[in-house]
């Protein structure tokens, strides 16, 4: 907790002007400091002020509502509640009466006490149903505003400003611009007050807390931790309480959220409520506050759309269901605060996974692949800190939209948390209305994401059947159409490569020009079409006579190549003589008839001399021209150098 400074302090109660209590208060504060006092002398004074005696009475038949006969009598009541109450009720009742107005314009003093009426109730009504001890609760929620109520008091003018900069702003940044004009904020006034006055620790933490509970970081079930969210809890039920009837619906659901803190189920949350608005209204009339009429809580619950609509509509305007419906991890341990939003966020169509920490939350990922993460900070094990780095260096968790709640919403809190790589915050307690307008900016960017994603999907789709198209139409215009053989642009520019790789390496290399001899005379006897099919079938002879690292193909109409690799001439003659002999021994179909197709071919190997792969051509076309001249079914090797 931070503590005003002490010099600070005396400068501001050096103006006289600290709310404190005065006549029959101060006279009764003063009596209480004897050490003999007696109950009868304090109900003496008591008796002196009609008001504060009715108050008393009230206050006292009100600690243990119907369960014993009424108090009557100052004194009994005095007994009943105890020196230490009534010192501290004196003491809140006195502030009031001498508050109810004051210089600042942008205070409704009015409100002020209204609403810290309802909170001391309402405070005192939850400690009731928690079994912890009442009799402090009450002037504890009077007085929890006290703070903010000393500076409008204090600096009137000042603080009109700084209440209408932060009007609609999260409770720190009054805190703050508060701390910049006064050098203190309304926490640390309200703490240091209640310490003057003489309260107890735990209810001056408890006040200096209860804006913003899970700061404090109570222990979970200490009475500390029950006090505190008591406190927020009666104060969100107060500001309902003051609410016009347009905006009580969006406090609902909150109160729910709270109330499930402190294990208090909805039903049992609204018949608590209405006692408390029934005590409100009689205790307006005994301390001349002004309450109003409300509905019956169940009433208001029932006039509720659903869920599903209550937030959607408070958000957005909107009824219908969430445009996306995403896969959503909650992780947090406070066991109630995960029910509640699970049951929210499935009621919007959401599908819904929990975890009860960072560790199991990364387990949850893998199993579930989340789109969207919301995880409280402190928790056990790994917390949302730890747990968002460690999911941002995973592939699919770079991608996750990560929402942290925070009960601190510093500026350094904040810039560790968008370090560590969140999206988006939420400050506890959060409303429905913030968190589904919260969730809209995840599910818009989750949408883009997966937009973004599926486009990328389909251009890399598209580009893979453009590259299967690519080679198609490469191969296409690569290969003969009729023989299937690669064609005469494959076979030159393998023959160029093949020359190449003998040049640099002085490997042999030999290439044979093999052409089918009076082929004319096939299709002017058969047809063209039966020449088709011979040339079909001389080409598959070819093929069955390379060996692996041959390339055969069509340069010509009845013309073929074989580029021979790391072959001799002698050999590349003898594979040669092969290939012509296999041609001589078989029959081609040509319709009925069975023909016979001679082949001559040229060969020639590749020397250094040749400037260029055209003349390896050269030297194997010469060959073949001589094997056709010397009256074909021949093959014929060039043993002449050429460098044509
Ligand atoms: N059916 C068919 N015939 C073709 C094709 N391409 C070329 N030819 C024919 O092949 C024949 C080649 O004839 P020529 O160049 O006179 O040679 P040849 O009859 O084989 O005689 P020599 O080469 O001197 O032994 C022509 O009749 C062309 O029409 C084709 O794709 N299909």
């Amino acid at each position: 907790m931070e503590a005003i400074n002490q010099s600070r302090f005396k400068e501001l109660k050096a103006t006289g002007q600290l709310p404190s209590p005065k006549g029959v208060a101060l006279a009764l504060l003063n009596l209480m400091q004897q050490e003999d006092v007696t109950i009868q002398s304090i109900a003496h004074v008591v008796q002196t002020d009609p008001a504060l005696s009715g108050r008393l009475i009230k206050f006292a038949n009100s600690l243990h509502f119907n369960t014993r006969r009424p108090i009557a009598s100052v004194s009994e009541a005095v007994m009943m509640i105890g020196l230490p109450m009534v010192r501290q009720l004196v003491l809140g009742f006195s502030v009031l009466s001498d508050h109810r107005n004051g210089k600042c314009n942008a205070f409704n003093y009015q409100q002020f006490w209204s609403c810290s009426l309802a909170t001391a109730i309402a405070n005192q009504a939850l400690s009731a149903q928690a079994k912890t001890s009442s009799e402090e609760t009450f002037t504890c929620g009077l007085l929890s505003g006290i703070g903010r109520l000393t500076l409008a008091t204090l600096f009137p003018d000042k603080y009109a400003t700084v209440l209408s900069t932060a009007a609609g702003a999260p409770p720190d940044e009054l805190n703050r611009l508060e701390q910049e004009q006064f050098d203190t904020d309304h926490n640390e006034l309200a703490a240091a007050l209640l310490k003057e006055w003489g309260f107890p620790l735990i209810l001056i933490e408890t006040i200096y807390h209860h804006e913003n509970p899970e700061k404090g970081d109570f222990q979970a079930g200490s009475r500390a931790y029950t006090l505190v969210h008591s406190l927020s809890l009666s104060r969100s039920l107060a500001n309902l309480c003051i609410a016009d009837e347009g905006s009580r619906r969006a406090l609902l659901p909150g109160l729910y959220v709270l109330g499930a803190r402190l294990g208090i189920d909805a039903e049992a949350l609204m018949t608590l409520s209405d006692h408390v608005v029934s005590e409100w209204q009689q205790w307006g009339k005994i301390l001349d506050v002004p309450t109003q009429e409300l509905p019956s809580f169940a009433e208001m619950a029932a006039s509720l759309p659903p869920l599903v609509e209550v937030a959607g509509s408070e958000a957005s305007g909107k009824t219908d269901q969430a445009e996306l419906p995403l896969r959503i991890l909650i992780v947090d341990d406070d066991k109630a605060v995960s029910n509640y939003l699970q049951k929210l966020l499935a009621s919007h169509g959401h599908t819904v996974f929990s975890a009860a920490d960072g560790q199991e939350g990364l387990e949850k990922v893998i199993e579930y692949n989340p789109q969207l993460v919301i995880s409280d900070w402190v928790m056990p094990n790994m917390d949302g800190i730890a747990f968002c780095k460690s999911l941002r260096t995973t592939r699919g968790g770079r991608e996750l939209y990560f929402i942290i709640l925070t009960a601190l919403a510093d500026e350094d809190r904040l810039v560790e948390a968008f370090e560590a790589g969140v999206d988006d915050y939420l400050v506890k307690p959060f409303s429905v209305k913030v968190l589904m307008a919260r969730l809209r900016a995840g599910q818009r960017l989750t949408q883009l994401k997966e937009e973004i994603s599926r486009e990328r999907e389909e251009v890399r789709r598209i580009a893979s059947e453009l590259a299967v198209t690519n080679r198609r139409l490469q191969r296409l215009a690569l290969t003969d159409p009729l023989t299937l053989l690669p064609n005469r642009r494959y076979g030159m520019d393998s023959l160029e490569q093949e020359w190449e790789a003998a040049k640099n390496s002085a490997r042999p290399l030999t290439c044979m020009l093999i052409d089918l001899d009076r082929f004319k005379q096939i299709n002017d006897t058969y047809g063209h079409d039966t020449g088709d099919v011979a040339l079909k079938q001389a080409a598959k002879i070819l093929k069955n006579a390379a060996r692996t690292q041959d390339i055969v193909s069509r340069i010509g109409g009845e013309e073929f190549m074989v580029i021979c690799p790391d072959t001799q001439l002698k050999e590349g003659a003898q594979y040669a003589e092969l290939i012509r002999r296999t041609f001589e021994d078989s029959l081609i179909n040509a319709g009925a008839d069975r023909v016979k197709i001679n082949v001559s071919i040229g060969v020639a190997q590749y020397n250094p001399t040749m400037p260029h792969f055209s003349a390896l051509i050269k030297a194997a076309d010469d060959a073949l021209y001589q094997a056709k001249l010397n009256g074909r079914n021949k093959v014929v090797a060039c043993t002449s150098v050429t460098s044509r």
